[in-house]
């Protein structure tokens, strides 16, 4: 990488004593001033939407921890291809356990640099620092016709019965090199910079395309069906989407949520949880406080993922909460799938053991047609309405 003159982003990520004076304004959070110790009634979310409330850190259940070494350091390792095969088949049978019993598992020894990691961090906090009027420059752009989110800049407001706004700021980033370059110009003054931070995203984008492949693979090796039905939908025309999360800290965490529980529409999402805890996952009627593992990601079942595995698969509902002093970060990357195939499950997915088969079975639909559906109309499990048991479910006017 060109370092010339990067060594000037040393300040970031801002060190949090920086941050507990808040200016909340820059971060999108309307009608707060730092020392502020209530917070405005936009922000304070019915009681049924927080609760059970969980504090950010209070860890008790464990996400499974899921180690990939040994997969992606054959060389420095020089672990013999058998024994990859046997590494493999345990990895593989690791996450589908997880993947079916949790929606959601961690990864560590994943392949992808850390200091590529490092690097994209600090292009997110660069970004999450400018100046309000800067950031709504790079305002959310959505698909004309459909109203689905393309890329850009913006804040959550829950269409609910109370459109409460959530307590965080968000930037979707995709490889359009237009709106690339748009950022990085609001980001850096310098040429030299602003060709990085473009170079830091494509490469990032690009080691998690992998990453996510390889996840994806040892899934369908772990559920045992054949890995190339899901590179179908994932090569040509699949399409991958980050999502940078900013959660400044909040004087009353206990009313508000930096996200709203929801599921992912995605086939797998890699989420990078940062440092600091805030992440939740739903696990039997109760919120799971998900500890981020060192250099590690979490991997969510997405949507996708549980129709065509017809339900053996979890597409795990999950929220983020804040806390008083920590400021947050978090990088969602979403492997959406060929907009235009029909979603279809693999051929050879096991049948049960268990007779008459009562696993949900989904007509066919693309993907373009469920985010239009998800995105406007029912947020959450939103592919229930595909499902052929449910009667006239199929027949419902979209
Ligand atoms: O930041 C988090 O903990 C959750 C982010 C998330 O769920 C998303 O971006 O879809
Ligand atoms: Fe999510």
């Amino acid at each position: 990488m060109d370092m010339c003159c990067r060594d000037n982003c040393n300040s970031f990520p801002p060190k949090s004593k920086d941050e507990i004076n808040v200016d909340y304004s820059k971060h999108g959070i309307e009608g707060v001033n730092p020392g502020d110790k209530v917070i405005p009634s936009a922000y304070c979310w019915p009681a049924e939407l927080v609760s059970p409330r969980v504090a950010y850190e209070a860890y008790e259940e464990e996400v499974p921890v899921i180690d990939m070494a040994g997969l992606n350091d054959q060389v420095a390792g020089g672990v013999v291809a058998s024994d990859i095969e046997v590494v493999k088949t345990r990895i593989a049978a690791e996450m589908a356990m997880a993947a079916e019993t949790w929606g959601v598992f961690n990864i560590v020894n994943h392949g992808v640099p850390v200091e590529l990691l490092q690097r994209l961090k600090t292009e997110a906090h660069m970004f999450f620092n400018l100046p309000m009027a800067t950031k709504k420059e790079l305002f959310i752009d959505k698909d004309a016709t459909t109203g689905v989110v393309l890329r850009g800049y913006g804040f959550k407001v829950e269409r609910n019965s109370a459109a409460k706004c959530s307590w965080s700021e968000g930037l979707f980033v995709t490889n359009d090199a237009s709106f690339l370059q748009d950022c990085a110009s609001k980001i850096h003054s310098q040429d030299c910079e602003r060709k990085a931070f473009v170079a830091t995203v494509v490469e990032y984008e690009t080691a998690l395309r992998k990453c996510t492949m390889q996840v994806l693979h040892l899934l369908a090796q772990g559920l045992g069906v054949d890995p190339e039905h899901f590179d179908r939908y994932s090569d040509e025309g699949s399409e991958i989407i980050q999502r940078w999360n900013y959660y400044p800290p909040c004087p009353e965490p206990d009313k508000t949520l930096g996200l709203l529980q929801h599921t992912d529409a995605s086939l797998v999402t890699v989420l990078e949880l940062g440092d600091v805890g805030g992440f939740q996952v739903q696990r039997g009627g109760k919120w799971v406080a998900v500890r981020p593992q060192k250099n590690g990601f979490a991997i969510l079942i997405g949507d996708m993922l549980e129709v065509m595995t017809r339900g053996k698969f979890y597409s795990v509902p999950h929220r983020a909460v804040v806390n008083k002093s920590k400021p947050r970060l978090s990088i969602g990357t979403f492997l959406a799938p060929n907009r235009t195939m029909d979603i279809i499950s693999p051929p050879d997915l096991p049948t049960p053991a268990e007779q008459p088969d009562t696993r949900p079975e989904y007509r066919p639909f693309t993907f373009a047609e469920y985010v239009i559906h998800k995105f406007s109309k029912q947020p959450g499990r939103a592919f229930v309405r595909y499902s052929m048991q449910q009667k006239g479910a199929s027949t419902l006017v979209a």
